[in-house]
């Protein structure tokens, strides 16, 4: 865009400048704020830079992921970005990881390494390995995301500026089980439903995903009735075994998860009581059920992943899909589901759609069924492009320590008139002194049923997957028994044993500590017995004054955004030193022609 009248251009501060050369930057995801912040870096004269991505390229990140070409699809995003900024600057130093930031080979001696490093990912696992990384090798980081036209920009510095971790982020959203086991009622339901069966028939082992239905549902039970089996599940083998016991036959896949399961769901009459109920259907009537010609289709210019396909088409799609996906799990022990896998896409959109045919459900398109199965909020590549250009900014105002220039900045889409809105915070946002990752000491509460629950499930599900921790060690304090080891074969014989049978009870504290992560965190064990069956199994607190409190509403999985404590007005902010806002004077903020098309906001500083 052309600089206006009243903009002016940015200059970098002579002291930044000066240490642009010497600095050496680590970038973290090379996806679409990822190559937006490499060019950023290169083109403003940062010579000693290091990126590292696990992925290779698809040929959907193409249109907004400009150092990848046709050309590169399935070669490495790090690789292939290192080689397109070398092209255009051959003078800069850039090394590339093909990797994932979470491996114990980029332990706290590697962060060290480096005097900034920019976040350009995607997941809230690898951003809060980064985060600890950081905040144990003391070297301060710039998180960043972007969701559709939203984004947000954070800096995070040991001592100066909350962490990562340090508000609760809310869970994703879910489904109750029964809903989507017994009453779909929406085309989500159907679709996470099929993702679930995905896993049921190629993925890894998850009893979360049953697919079968739950005649546990407290709706389809009388009074006083119980259920068939004490898990809630129709008795029968595992459905993996079953289904390797048929030989992953298509057709009897289908009669099973169609008819049979739909069969059963009508004999639980409570359920039906005030809903329409399903319409079994077998693999022979489905056949049956070609669309209706539909002349102003094809008169029409629609994608072919625009198209709702008919249920005959559904049902070809899904034993081609089964088959196809049968071979490539091969000897593997599972396969991980991803909405970029074709044959992965339309086994779920096959499955979706007969599942909501049967339960009277609109069905969807693959577009559709994609969007909402990869939980797609659509990237905005003018979107990533902006906080990718806040990222260098920051970057170099922390080169000289300006930390408290460098307060979280939000960019959201606001009113017709103006597309783009960018606010900040007026401070830095503090440590919460109560953090189980930043604070001094780390302490949690973890409450959780010690009888039933074993040690490999609470190191997967309480330690991993949700205190993030990536190899933890585990000693139950005052006794100093070792409980869990990050040393593959040393304590794998407490795995299948509960905590009560190892001495973990109500009251007793266990020191975990994570080597790579240079991350100690004390945990108060709480006997906590679930009492609804939708209620988590266990529940992590590390402040007890939070069992009261509100759960934070902010964040979005992929950029995890929070509102901005600026209050707006339906204007474009042109800041200097992001003062508060409603106190800017002309000179800082200015409308812009209401009228404008220009996405862009200047930022001066
Ligand atoms: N643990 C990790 N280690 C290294 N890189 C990671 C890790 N987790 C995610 N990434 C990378 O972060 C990048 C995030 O980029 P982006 O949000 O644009 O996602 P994408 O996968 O490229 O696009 P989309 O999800 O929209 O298809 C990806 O390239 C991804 O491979
Ligand atoms: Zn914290």
């Amino acid at each position: 865009m052309a600089p206006t009248s009243s903009s002016v251009p940015y200059s970098i501060d002579p002291r930044a400048r000066e240490m642009i050369q010497g600095a050496k930057v680590l970038v973290v995801g090379a996806g679409g704020i990822g190559c937006e912040v490499l060019k950023n870096l290169a083109l403003s004269g940062f010579q000693d830079i290091e990126i590292i991505d696990l992925d290779t390229i698809d040929v959907s990140n193409l249109n907004r992921q400009f150092l990848f070409r046709k050309e590169h699809v399935g070669k490495p995003k790090a690789v292939v970005a290192r080689q397109s900024i070398l092209a255009n600057n051959p003078d800069v130093k850039i090394k590339a990881y093909h990797d994932s930031v979470l491996s114990s080979d980029y332990g706290v001696n590697f962060f060290k390494r480096f005097n900034l490093v920019l976040n350009a990912l995607d997941n809230r696992t690898a951003r809060n390995h980064v985060n600890r990384m950081c905040l144990a090798a003391d070297i301060p980081l710039i998180e960043s995301g972007t969701s559709g036209y939203s984004g947000q920009v954070e800096l995070i510095k040991k001592g100066v500026t909350q962490c990562y971790e340090c508000q609760p982020k809310p869970p994703q959203k879910t489904f109750p089980g029964c809903t989507i086991r017994n009453t779909p009622s929406e085309p989500v339901h159907c679709i996470v439903w099929a993702k679930h069966l995905f896993n049921q028939l190629f993925g890894e082992d998850d009893p979360d995903q049953d697919v079968s239905p739950d005649t546990e549902d407290p709706e389809a039970k009388s009074e006083g009735e119980n259920s068939l089996t004490e898990s809630g599940n129709v008795k029968r083998v595992s459905t993996r075994q079953w289904i390797q016991e048929i030989g992953y036959d298509a057709e009897k896949l289908f009669n099973k998860f169609f008819m049979d399961d739909i069969n059963y769901l009508l004999s639980m009459e409570n359920l039906w009581k005030k809903r329409t109920p399903p319409k079994p259907l077998s693999w022979d009537n489905a056949l049956q059920l070609v669309a209706e010609k539909n002349e102003e289709n094809e008169n029409t210019v629609r994608t072919r992943d625009m198209e709702v396909w008919s249920i005959a088409k559904c049902a070809q799609v899904f034993a081609n899909n089964v088959s196809i996906l049968r071979k490539e799990l091969g000897s593997k022990p599972f396969l991980v589901w991803d909405k970029d896998d074709q044959p992965a896409m339309d086994l779920v959109t096959a499955c979706a759609n007969i599942r909501a045919y049967i339960f009277s459900i609109p069905q969807t398109s693959k577009f559709q069924v994609k969007s909402i199965a990869g939980n797609i909020i659509p990237a905005i590549a003018t979107a990533n492009a902006m906080i990718a250009g806040l990222v260098v900014l920051y970057a170099f105002r922390l080169l000289i320590q300006e930390y408290e220039k460098c307060p979280s900045i939000y960019l959201r889409q606001k009113s017709i008139h103006s597309k783009f809105i960018l606010a900040p915070d007026r401070q830095l946002s503090k440590a919460n002194p109560a953090c189980y990752v930043c604070s001094e000491k780390p302490f949690v509460n973890v409450f959780v049923d010690v009888d039933k629950t074993t040690v490999k499930e609470f190191e997967n599900e309480v330690l991993k997957k949700h205190l993030n921790m990536v190899a933890p060690d585990v000693i139950l304090d005052g006794k100093g028994v070792m409980v869990i080891s990050s040393e593959e074969g040393e304590m794998e014989v407490n795995n299948d044993k509960t905590l009560a049978e190892l001495g973990i009870l109500d009251g007793s504290i266990l020191k975990c500590d994570d080597f790579l992560q240079n991350y100690e965190l004390t945990v108060a064990v709480n006997q906590h017995v679930a009492v609804d069956k939708d209620e988590p199994p266990f529940k992590i607190i590390a402040n007890l004054e939070d069992l009261k409190a509100k759960e934070i509403e902010n964040g979005k999985e992929n950029g995890d955004n929070k509102e901005p404590e600026s209050d707006e007005n339906d204007l474009m902010f042109v800041e200097e030193g992001f003062e508060d806002p409603q106190e800017g004077s002309s000179r800082k903020r200015r409308k812009l022609d209401s009228d404008s098309d220009d996405d862009i906001v200047e930022v001066q500083m």
